[in-house]
């Protein structure tokens, strides 16, 4: 949201993609999700600058073994900086702007499928990926839905992150919203 906030243009393609696509009667149903290809480009665009798990989860090494050349002995532990991937200007363009639109129609995806891992890669990747991509599409979506969205004022949402294993933001997002046509049929209001 405190993304969507600070680029009220995404808000408001995200929310004409779903007039379009799920319609103005009811709320986004699990089988909608994946039809809704913006949606997935904004989450999977936060995920890319706000990792919930920025050096994934300790690895250990079975074997020796080299990564980039350094040799790395049997049992050390490996740690990925996936925040500092996500965010390295010489693997995105515009690497720090927040630009859903960099993955539609699979674009940054293509050619390099190794530079995204909010989820980790490989073996021991997060086997709940596409449950939780399902979740945030369902909580996600019915907030655009059924609410419009404003910042309480003029100055854009402080995305400062703060210590932690999960990144929390350091100031915690207030925002203003009043509901939409779809929010006061569903919502009662
Ligand atoms: C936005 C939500 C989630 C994120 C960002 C996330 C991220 C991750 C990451 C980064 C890892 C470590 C991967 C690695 O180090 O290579 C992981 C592992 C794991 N995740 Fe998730 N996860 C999420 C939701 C879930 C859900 C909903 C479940 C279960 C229903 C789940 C179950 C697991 C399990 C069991 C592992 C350990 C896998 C292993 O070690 O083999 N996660 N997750």
């Amino acid at each position: 949201m405190s993304n969507l906030l600070n680029n009220p243009h995404v808000l408001e393609k995200a929310r004409a993609e779903f007039d379009k696509l799920v319609g103005q009667e009811k709320l986004v149903e699990e089988a909608d999700v994946a039809k809704l290809p913006y949606l997935q480009s904004i989450i999977s665009e936060t995920l890319r600058l706000y990792p919930a798990a920025p050096l994934l989860v300790p690895h250990s090494a079975s074997e020796i073994c080299s990564i980039e050349g350094y040799e790395i002995p049997k049992d050390a532990i490996v740690m990925v900086n996936a925040w500092a991937i996500q965010r390295d200007p010489n693997l995105w363009d515009d690497a720090l702007s927040f630009k859903p639109e960099r993955f539609e129609e699979g674009k940054e995806m293509s050619d390099q499928i190794y530079k995204l891992m909010p989820f980790g890669l490989g073996r021991r990747a997060c086997p709940g990926m596409v449950l939780a991509q399902h979740v945030l599409g369902l909580t996600l979506g019915p907030l655009i839905q059924c609410f419009e969205w404003e910042r309480v004022s003029e100055k854009k949402i402080d995305m400062t992150e703060g210590q932690g294993l999960t990144m929390p933001k350091v100031q915690p997002l207030e925002a203003m919203c009043k509901a939409s046509q779809l929010g006061k049929k569903l919502l009662c209001f």
